[in-house]
């Protein structure tokens, strides 16, 4: 596999890995207890979408949130990746957005059922241009920010997540092998909300790249 290939790892089909309540402020909003150890859960490959093409509303859904997330791509396999080695399995970051039925996930948790028809549908998983390893030397602090119809909705710093970058890879490794084009998302900071019909998402990572979306119903 060449590096230039990674720069399209969302046509690799790989593992999408999603970790979430990472931050306590969104947490909180959601009321949700402070996790202890990381919260995971899965999206297919067929969740991802490119600038150019909408967000789809599905239609057993009337509740469709935003949730603006740094993304970490896998260059390196591994499994049980210690905490210190773990960033030489990093290729680069993208940024994401974790789009949620809300309505069907608060269904969902309340029947202890799993999320996948909540978090894994279709355009699920917008993604950003591959973003390279070295344009982000700290990816510990970073901004995330994300506009509904240009009105700022999140604002958050990748220095409030509960659990870092080398730990959640690590922890994730111990079950779950990575592989190259692997993607982890992060968590969300705060400030999700409903998007509808026609809504124009923008979101970006500050001073390093932006990305735009529109969303439509099935
Ligand atoms: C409650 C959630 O949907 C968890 C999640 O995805 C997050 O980013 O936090
Ligand atoms: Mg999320």
């Amino acid at each position: 596999m060449t590096t230039r290939n990674l720069t399209r790892f969302w046509e690799w089909g790989r593992k999408i890995i999603c970790v979430g309540r990472n931050y306590a402020d969104h947490a909180k909003e959601l009321k949700n207890a402070i996790p202890t150890e990381p919260v995971l859960f899965l999206k297919t490959s067929s969740a991802y979408l490119r600038e150019g093409s909408p967000i789809i509303v599905p239609a057993y859904s009337n509740n469709l949130h935003h949730e603006v997330e740094f993304g970490v791509v896998i260059g390196k396999a591994g499994t049980a990746i210690p905490q210190e080695s773990a960033m030489d399995h990093v290729a680069g970051y993208v940024l994401c957005l974790d789009m949620t039925a809300r309505d069907i996930q608060d269904e969902c948790k309340s029947k202890g059922l799993p999320w996948t028809l909540a978090k894994a549908f279709n355009t699920s998983c917008p993604v950003s241009e591959f973003i390279p390893k070295d344009k982000i030397p700290d990816p510990g602090n970073i901004n995330l920010w994300l506009k509904v119809n240009d009105q700022m909705r999140q604002n958050g710093n990748t220095s409030q997540m509960i659990f870092s970058i080398p730990y959640l890879i690590n922890y994730i490794s111990d079950f779950i092998s990575l592989e190259e084009g692997d993607l982890i998302l992060t968590g969300t900071p705060k400030g999700v909300s409903r998007v509808q019909e026609h809504d124009e998402i923008e979101a970006g990572i500050e001073g390093i790249i932006s990305m735009s979306f529109k969303v439509e119903r099935s």
